[in-house]
Formats: structure tokens, sequence, C-alpha cells
């Protein structure tokens, strides 16, 4: 069973395809592919297992690959300048055309690479994660880490299509997983209480990969976000939504130089303390608390971020965030379980409370 769905944007729209086998299937790609000129961009560990299945859908077609090493820490400005060696190596030109093939790191930066290769060129996003399924394949935020804060450089750049094939997800290493159901119970939290609640009843199914239940949870999260990105491409308003936990999350992996925490495992912390803050502006009940950490907690992901980050620390790799406005933090909270809001109305000693008991 496949599912696509699309990405309403106008002459930008673009589809979303969900299933298993599509990694090889020529017809998903071929409509999104400039000229002859193709280059796979991946890491050493997904090139190995996926390559050939890509290049299988692309016959008679000039493919080059450039292979990055693997990891977090990598989604770096010398490394991310390497895809440019290579297209500039193969000689490719403004028509050629970019495949992200691998998780999330992979694709925010041949994303990012598509965007500004001659001033961009299109890209497909092939994610094998399932952060990178439900989530980062989705949207075009595109970019490279910089040592002082998260995603600090990069651009919107939306992919020409998604093709989501759920079989790769066989060879993702649990712990990969479980980050993953961090953003797919962010979604829940920000607009969706009944789904908040089906991932309550069936988180087991989805832990033993259970496929109907895989399936259903990307179809769900890409609906969601879908929505989002067509009504605010660019994060005016309401597509702040999706960076909820992400300020605290995005603190904790600066903090630890990146790849120490996985991304999923940083957003699940701080969901938790965004859970916390709102209980104490008065918002979320201490059940509600409790309802957040115990579904973060099933998913198999930690509650608390490390013990040796401070609250001034926190505050400083916090005080760097993308929805800084006019030099006022906001913050994604919750009124309750299933409805976010972005506020900059913010109690500081509220917050430092929080903060204060993050790593319990
Ligand atoms: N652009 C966005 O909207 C967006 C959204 C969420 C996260 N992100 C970014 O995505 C990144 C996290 O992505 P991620 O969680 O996919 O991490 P990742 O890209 O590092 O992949 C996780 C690990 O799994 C391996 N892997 C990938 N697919 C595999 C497979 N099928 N089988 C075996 N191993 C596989 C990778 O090599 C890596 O070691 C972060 O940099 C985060 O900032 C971006
Ligand atoms: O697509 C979005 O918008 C998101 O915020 C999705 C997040 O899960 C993702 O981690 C994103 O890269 C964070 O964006 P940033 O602007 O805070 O770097
Ligand atoms: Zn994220």
């Amino acid at each position: 069973m496949t599912w696509s769905l699309s990405v309403a944007l106008a002459e930008r729209a673009y589809p979303i395809h969900i299933g298993t086998g599509l990694i090889g299937d020529r017809d998903l790609y071929q409509p999104h592919l400039s000229s002859s000129q193709v280059m796979i961009v991946t890491n050493e560990t997904v090139g190995p297992l996926y390559r050939d299945a890509v290049l299988g859908a692309l016959e008679g077609y000039q493919v080059a690959e450039v292979v990055l090493p693997d990891g977090e820490q990598f989604k770096t400005l010398e490394v991310w300048n390497r895809i440019f060696d290579a297209l500039l190596q193969a000689r490719f030109g403004r028509d050629c055309t970019l495949i992200a093939l691998g998780g999330g790191v992979v694709g925010d930066m041949a994303g990012f690479a598509a965007a500004c290769y001659q001033r961009g060129v299109g890209f497909i996003q092939v994610p094998t994660t399932l952060l990178a399924q439900v989530d980062s394949s989705v949207g075009g935020k595109t970019g490279i880490n910089h040592p002082a804060g998260k995603n600090m450089i990069g651009a919107f750049h939306q992919p020409r299509a998604v093709i989501a094939d759920t079989a790769t997800l066989a060879t993702l290493p649990q712990r990969e997983l479980s980050a993953g159901l961090a953003e797919v119970i962010k979604y829940g939290l920000i607009r969706d209480d009944a789904f908040l609640s089906w991932l309550e009843a069936h988180m087991a199914e989805l832990l033993a990969r259970d496929p109907d239940a895989i399936a259903y949870v990307i179809r769900r999260s890409c609906e969601i976000k879908a929505e989002i990105v067509a009504a605010d491409e660019h994060e005016a308003g309401q597509r702040a939504l999706l960076n909820l936990g992400h300020t605290f999350g995005h603190a904790i992996e600066t903090a630890s130089g990146y790849g120490a925490w996985l991304h999923g495992e940083a957003v699940g912390v701080g969901m938790c303390l965004a859970a916390d803050l709102s209980m104490r502006l008065g918002w979320m009940t201490d059940t509600d608390l409790a309802r957040v950490r115990r579904l973060v907690t099933s998913a198999g992901l930690p509650t608390a971020a490390p013990a040796d980050l401070t609250p001034e620390q926190f505050m400083e790799h916090m005080s760097v965030d993308k929805k800084i406005q006019d030099g006022r933090l906001r913050l994604v909270l919750m009124r309750y379980p299933g409805e976010a809001l972005v506020t900059a109305d913010i109690d500081p000693d509220l917050l430092y409370a929080t903060l204060a008991v993050a790593s319990e």
C-alpha cells in the first residue's frame, strides 16, 4: 500500500510518497529530474545499504555520488563544502538534481547544498530514518550547525518530492527509532490529542516496528506537517509550533558539542521541560505533565537533561534561538496536551525554576 499526499505550495507543491519498496521505483523519481545529471548525497552508513536500490531506479542517467561521514558532528560548513567539490568535479550544471539519501543530517545538508549550488537546483528527499520520514524530509528547512548554535546557517528550499520507503527502517538502530518517535509525539502534543491517545495505546507496536503502526504514524505526522508548512512556509506564525521542545533541546545538543545526544532525544527532554514550564504557568496540570513524561519514557527516550548543564548555561545557549524577536525569547508551550502556543510572556523566575529541575 502506498499513500501519497501533497504539500500544497502552489507552483512549488510536491508529493510525499509513503510505502514499502518505493526507493527503487523509477516512476517516482523521473518526473522530478531536470536533466540526466543526478548527484546522490548520502553517508558512509546509508550508502552501502541503499545506494544500489536508488541506482536501479536511475538507469540511463549520469549519476555521481558524494559520501559524507556519518554523524551530527559532521553537519558542518567544512563537510558540507564537499558536496560542492563533488558537483564541480562531476561538472554538473544548474539543471542537475540532488538526491538526499539518508536521515535528517544528510537531508538538511543536501537540501542546503541544493539551495546554494549555482544559486539553486532541485532535490529529492529519500529519507531513511523514522525521524526523517516523519519530519525533516518535509517542509524545506535545510542547513548546517555552527559551534554556537543548531541549524544556524541555512535556507528554506523545498524538495521536488519526498520518497519515504518504510522498508528502509528495518535496518535502523532501536535508539534511532526512539529518536524519531520524539517528533511523532510532538505532533500529538501540538495539535492532535486523539493522535496522542493513539500513541499511548500503540507505543509497544511502534517499538516492535509493526508495519501498519509505523506506516500510520508516518502518514499522520506528514499530514500535520504538510498542513502547517502549506499555511506558513517561512515560519511567520504557526510553523513555530513545530519547534515544541526545540529551544531546550537545541541547547542540550549545542552544549554537548553535537552527537552525544540524538536530536530526537534532546527534543524529548525539551518537550518535558516545556510541559513543566506550562504547568508552572498554570496552564497544564501536574497530571498533564506526568502524561507527557510517561509518553516520552514509553518511547524509550530520556526525560532529564544532562546533570552538568546549569540553568545559566541553558539560558546562554537558548539566547541564540531563532524564534527570538526584538531580543525576547519566545517559547512553544502547551495549554494542554494537544494544543500548543508560542509565547514571549515568560516569567524568568518560572523559567529558571524549570531549568533548575531539568536534570531530574
Ligand atoms: N529540516 C527539518 O525540518 C528537520 C526536522 C527534524 C530534524 N532535523 C535534523 O535532522 C537531524 C536528525 O536526523 P536523524 O534523526 O535522521 O539523524 P541522522 O541523519 O544522523 O541519522 C541517524 C543515524 O541513522 C543512520 N541511518 C540512517 N538511515 C538508516 C537506515 N535505514 N538503516 C541504518 N542506519 C541508518 C545514520 O547513518 C545515522 O547514523 C538533526 O540534524 C536535526 O537537526 C531537521
Ligand atoms: O520544520 C520545522 O519548522 C521544524 O521546526 C521541525 C523541527 O523538528 C526541526 O528540528 C527543525 O530543523 C528545527 O528548526 P530550527 O529553525 O529551530 O532550526
Ligand atoms: Zn526537530
